[in-house]
C-alpha cells in the first residue's frame, strides 16, 4: 500500500452473542478516513441493529473494486455464516469455528494485502475451548496463524504502555514460564517495536519483577537475582534504557511513569488491572512482533450488555486510530 492509498481494516466482530456485534453497527455512524470492512454473518448484524433500532445498510464487501469508504451508516461485510442462530448474551459452542474463521478470514487478508490492519471485537474464550477448539486468546492464535515464534501483548492508554512477558497463562504456571530467553525476546519486540510503531526513539522501560518487593534482596523468592537481572544487565549493555526489576506495587506511581515509555509486567493480572483502572473502555490492546498490524478493544464480550444499546464504542474507537496510524508508520 502506498501511503496516499486509503487504507482497508478488516474488523473482526468477534462473539456473536457479545458486544461485537453492536459496536460493529454502533461505529457504522461516525465518519472515517479509511474503508472498514466488517467480517461477520450480515444477517447477524442485521438482526442486531433491529434489536439496538440502529439503520444499518449491510452492502457486500467488493474485494475486486477499488478501495472505497463507506456511506454514513453503511457496513461494508465480509460474510462468514454463523453455525446457529444467535441471540445476544447467550453463547452457543457451536458458533466458535465461526467465530475462528472471522479471524482466519482477517489474517489471510492482512497477509495477502487484501487489507492493511485488523481490529479485533472480543471474542468468549471459555465458549471456545466448550467447542473442543483449544483456545487461549487471540494474541497466541494470531502468532500461530502467522508462525510467528514471538509476540508481544501490550495494552496502551493515555500516559500508560503496559507489556505483558506472560499472557494467557495460569498464575501456577508463570514462574517456570519467566525464563532469559523469554525476557531477552520480548524485550527486544518491546523496545523494536516501540522505536518502529510507535516512533519512541530511545525508548525507557520499566521492568516489573515477579515477587512481592522484587524479591526483597532473595528472601522473598530468587528469580529478580537469578533470571531477570542478568537479562537486563545484558540487554542495557546493548544500549537499552531499562529500569528494574521494580517492586510492581510501586513502579506503577506517576513520577516514575512520567519518565517512562513502557511497563514491562511479568503476569497479565500484574499490569492489565492498573492499565483497565486508568483506561477501561478507552485503551487499545495491540499485539507486537506480528508481521501483521493486528489491534483490539480493552474489554470482553459484556455478555450482560449485548443487544441493549449500552455497550460504549470507545475501546474500538481507539483500536481503528491505533490501527491507522500504525499502518502510516509501516
Ligand atoms: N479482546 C478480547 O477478545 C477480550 C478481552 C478481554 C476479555 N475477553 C473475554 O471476554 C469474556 C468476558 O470477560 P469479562 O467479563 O472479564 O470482561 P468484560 O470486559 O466482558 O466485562 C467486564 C465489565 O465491563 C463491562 N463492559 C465491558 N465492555 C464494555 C463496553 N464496551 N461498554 C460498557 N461496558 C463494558 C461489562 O458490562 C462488565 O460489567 C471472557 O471470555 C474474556 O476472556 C476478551
Ligand atoms: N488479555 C486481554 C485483556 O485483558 O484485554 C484479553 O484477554 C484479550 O487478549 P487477546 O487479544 O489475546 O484475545
Amino acid at each position: 500500500m502506498t501511503k496516499q492509498t486509503l487504507p482497508r481494516l478488516a474488523i473482526t466482530a468477534g462473539e456473536p452473542a457479545g458486544i461485537g456485534p453492536d459496536l460493529c453497527i454502533l461505529q457504522a455512524s461516525q465518519p472515517r478516513d479509511a474503508q472498514l470492512v466488517v467480517i461477520a454473518d450480515p444477517s447477524l448484524l442485521e438482526q442486531r441493529g433491529r434489536q439496538l433500532k440502529v439503520d444499518v445498510k449491510i452492502t457486500p464487501f467488493e474485494p475486486d473494486a477499488p478501495r472505497r469508504l463507506s456511506q454514513p451508516g453503511e457496513i461494508q461485510v465480509m460474510p462468514v455464516t454463523l453455525a446457529a442462530a444467535c441471540t445476544a448474551g447467550q453463547l452457543d459452542s457451536n458458533n466458535s469455528a465461526y467465530v475462528l474463521e472471522t479471524l482466519t478470514l482477517a489474517v489471510n487478508g492482512c497477509q495477502s494485502g487484501l487489507f492493511d490492519a485488523m481490529v479485533t471485537a472480543p471474542v468468549h474464550k471459555g465458549v471456545i475451548n466448550e467447542s473442543g477448539i483449544p483456545f487461549s486468546g487471540h494474541t497466541e492464535l494470531l502468532a500461530e496463524l502467522t508462525q510467528t515464534p514471538r509476540v508481544v501483548m501490550m495494552l496502551a492508554t493515555d500516559g500508560l504502555r503496559v507489556a505483558l512477558a506472560t499472557t494467557h497463562l495460569p498464575l501456577a504456571k508463570v514462574p517456570e514460564a519467566i525464563t532469559e530467553p523469554l525476557l531477552e525476546e520480548v524485550i527486544s519486540i518491546l523496545h523494536n517495536d516501540l522505536q518502529q510503531k510507535f516512533g519512541v526513539s530511545s525508548p525507557h522501560i520499566l521492568v516489573a519483577g515477579l515477587n512481592p518487593h522484587a524479591g526483597e534482596d532473595g528472601h522473598l523468592g530468587r528469580e529478580e537475582i537469578e533470571i531477570i537481572e542478568p537479562v537486563l544487565t545484558r540487554m542495557r549493555d546493548q544500549g537499552m534504557n531499562l529500569s528494574g526489576p521494580l517492586p510492581a506495587d510501586t513502579l506503577f506511581n506517576p513520577g516514575r511513569l512520567e519518565k517512562a515509555d513502557a511497563v514491562l509486567a511479568m503476569y497479565h493480572d500484574q499490569g492489565l488491572p492498573v492499565l483497565k483502572y486508568k483506561g477501561f473502555s478507552e485503551a487499545v490492546n495491540v499485539t507486537l512482533g506480528l508481521p501483521i498490524i493486528r489491534t483490539s478493544v480493552d474489554h470482553g464480550t459484556a455478555l450482560d450488555l449485548a443487544g441493549t444499546g449500552l455497550a460504549n464504542c470507545g475501546s474500538l474507537n481507539t483500536a481503528i486510530r491505533y490501527a491507522l496510524s500504525m499502518i502510516q508508520s509501516a
